[in-house]
């Protein structure tokens, strides 16, 4: 028995007397900075996999099968009388999954279903999300996963993330070490500053990062076992969670911002001796730290910021296919963006880079970019201290002139397209996206408005896409962060026409991006490589959707799409001399073509079935 026990290696009378301090420490209220550096042992390495049985293999959530266990394995592992002696395909237990959650009334209990269903058994729980993406995925993700995390304190039952306290800063090292798999190949972390478009939820926002590593599987097959969900905890300004009796963060207001980004150096530095493989991606900080952060680390670390850059890219990628459609030529285009944190400056400058790759300079690229804030378009003489992100964008043409509404810089720029990324529900009001069609109207027949209402989750979208339909006559092409359903319309001469939403959402990017990133096994995440990264998804729709008039894949090819973004974004890192992968390796791949790569990733992708292989498994 003592091989089962990850503690054996270690000094347990020792390690309980330190924790017994420690726990006490705590208890009283001051055990800051108190933890040593002590109990360095990795469970796993501990655990021999083939000598786990009984209950042990069934309440390890990467081991389980559930149903599909041979009966050789029954046998093997001591499992006769401990499972139901029927043996089913992960098909059948899927289908048994799905007729349980039609029954939960509530999104969020779907959630609980969904989520305690992963905690027992890996294997089954992506295995219904893969089958079922289109209709558990704003379950496992946007919209629920917001009300999960405004709720997370309250619905806790039990642990499923890393939880690094400021106050625990010293230990940082000692609790990557405790996390009980082997080292990941990517973590999500976020410090809760700024969750989707709910502001500041302290550690509630856990569910974020719990939720993004769901996709990174779900929609571009890294291994489960191989993510690692993070939430830093420096206090939080959130009123309701600081009064909040079951709050599970500090209960005190957030530290300094010198102070939090000490923190965050301790935190990248220890993580990247730790787990020194693995790629970092910084989730919805607020928007000062998001770009602070990202500038900080991208060239010491394998990190990117998905709020910043995967947004960025998924909304290029989208905007290269509707421009096509729109009938306004590239060059013709006037984007207005309606919000200008992190998300709308990422995106901006995106698409800036789109402009400057198709022939122009980079200021010629910026002129296209109108920027409006709470305060009105953003202007260098608009008289107010304007944050250091927005000072790029901001207008120099409007001769003295300053327009506070929305409606005033639409009547005055005439824009093609209208980007939304406030989280204010409703922003774009009948009137604005009447005056967006106007303009583009104005500009000849047949042209269409881009209307992107991107804030998340769909209690802070700027228009319901029902809405946008009907404001624009059916001819929007919109793209909505959380996805709505589809809409049908009677046209003035009676026929009813289906209207489909596309889902301009980060998944369709950050999945392939750290999926292309690892297998590249990148030093770091280049700006080629997640500019190619947007250009790989536009490429990825395939002629059907082409003919619908989809800007995305459809979600059900989710998968597809990440797999070429994945392969595009590998040959990028090659190309900047980022890639660690032999020579050899890529002269092979490069004299077969894409055939090889494609082949390679598509091995590496976990896709779990019946009597499944090991190779999820750890
Ligand atoms: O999580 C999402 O759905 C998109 C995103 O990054 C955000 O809204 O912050
Ligand atoms: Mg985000």
């Amino acid at each position: 028995m003592t091989d089962f026990n990850p503690m054996s290696s270690i000094n347990i009378a020792e390690l309980e007397d330190k924790m017994k301090t420690a726990a006490l420490d705590q208890h009283r209220g001051y055990a800051q900075n108190h933890y040593p550096e002590v109990q360095q042992y990795r469970p796993t390495e501990t655990i021999p996999k083939s000598s786990a049985c009984g209950h042990q293999v069934l309440r390890e959530p990467v081991w389980n099968k559930g149903l599909s266990f041979t009966p050789e394995e029954r046998v093997s592992k001591n499992l006769t009388g401990l499972i139901p002696h029927v043996m089913e395909s992960l098909e059948t237990q899927s289908a048994r999954v799905m007729k349980m959650i039609q029954t939960r009334q509530t999104n969020i209990d779907k959630y609980l279903y969904l989520s305690n269903l992963k905690a027992q058994n890996i294997d089954l729980f992506y295995r219904v999300l893969i089958d079922n993406i289109r209709e558990l995925m704003p379950l496992v993700y946007t919209p629920t996963i917001g009300d999960v995390c405004l709720q997370y304190s309250s619905l806790y039952t039990r642990p499923e993330s890393l939880y690094i306290s400021i106050k625990q800063r010293k230990s940082i090292r000692t609790m990557l070490r405790n996390w009980p798999y082997p080292e990941p190949e990517i973590c999500v972390v976020t410090d809760g500053s700024r969750i989707l478009g709910l502001g500041d939820l302290g550690i509630n926002g856990v569910g974020i990062s719990i939720g993004k590593l769901a996709l990174y599987t779900g929609a571009a097959g890294i291994n489960p076992a191989k993510t690692l969900p993070i939430v830093l905890d420096t206090g939080t300004n959130n009123e309701t969670n600081l009064k909040d009796p079951f709050y599970l963060g500090l209960r005190s207001r957030r530290v300094s911002v010198e102070e939090q980004q000490a923190f965050m150096d301790e935190f990248m530095e220890a993580a990247n001796d730790v787990f020194p493989n693995m790629v970092v991606q910084f989730e919805d900080f607020d928007t000062e730290k998001a770009f602070k952060y990202l500038d900080r680390y991208r060239n010491k670390y394998k990190c990117f910021n998905d709020d910043v850059q995967g947004t960025g890219a998924v909304i290029l990628g989208g905007y290269i296919g509707a421009v096509n459609l729109s009938g306004v030529p590239v060059d013709e285009q006037r984007l207005v963006f309606m919000g200008a944190g992190s998300a709308g400056v990422g995106v901006a400058k995106q698409l800036v880079e789109y402009y400057t790759r198709r022939g122009l300079s980079e200021e010629e690229a910026k002129r296209k970019f109108w920027l409006v804030d709470t305060k009105g378009l953003v202007t260098q003489d608009r008289g107010d201290e304007l944050a250091e992100h927005k000072k790029y964008f901001a207008r120099t043409d409007n001769n003295g002139h300053q327009f506070r509404t929305l409606e005033e810089v639409i009547e005055y720029v005439k824009p093609s397209a209208l980007i939304g990324l406030t989280a204010t529900f409703g922003v774009f009001t009948e009137s604005v996206v009447r005056a967006l069609k106007a303009s583009v109207d104005a500009g000849g027949l047949g042209r269409r408005p881009i209307l992107f209402p991107l804030s998340n989750p769909l209690t802070k979208a700027e228009c319901t896409f029902e809405q946008a339909v009907q404001w624009t006559d059916g001819t929007v092409i919109f793209a909505s962060g959380s996805p709505f359903s589809s809409f049908a319309m009677k046209t003035p001469d009676g026929n009813v026409v289906d209207y489909n939403p596309n889902q301009g959402n980060n998944v369709y990017v950050f999945p392939g991006l750290g999926l292309g990133t690892i297998l590249a096994k990148a030093t770091k995440v280049t700006d080629n490589m997640v500019y190619t990264s947007a250009a790989a998804l536009a490429e990825s729709l395939n002629t059907d959707e082409l003919r619908k008039g989809l800007i995305y894949p459809r979600i059900e090819r989710v998968r597809d799409a990440s797999l070429i973004v994945a392969r595009e974004v590998m040959k990028a890192a090659r190309r900047d001399g980022v890639s660690k992968l032999s020579d050899e390796q890529w002269h092979e791949w490069e004299e077969w073509g894409d055939v090889a790569l494609t082949a390679y990733i598509k091995e590496r992708m976990y896709d779990p079935v019946s009597f499944p292989t090991e190779r999820a498994r750890f």
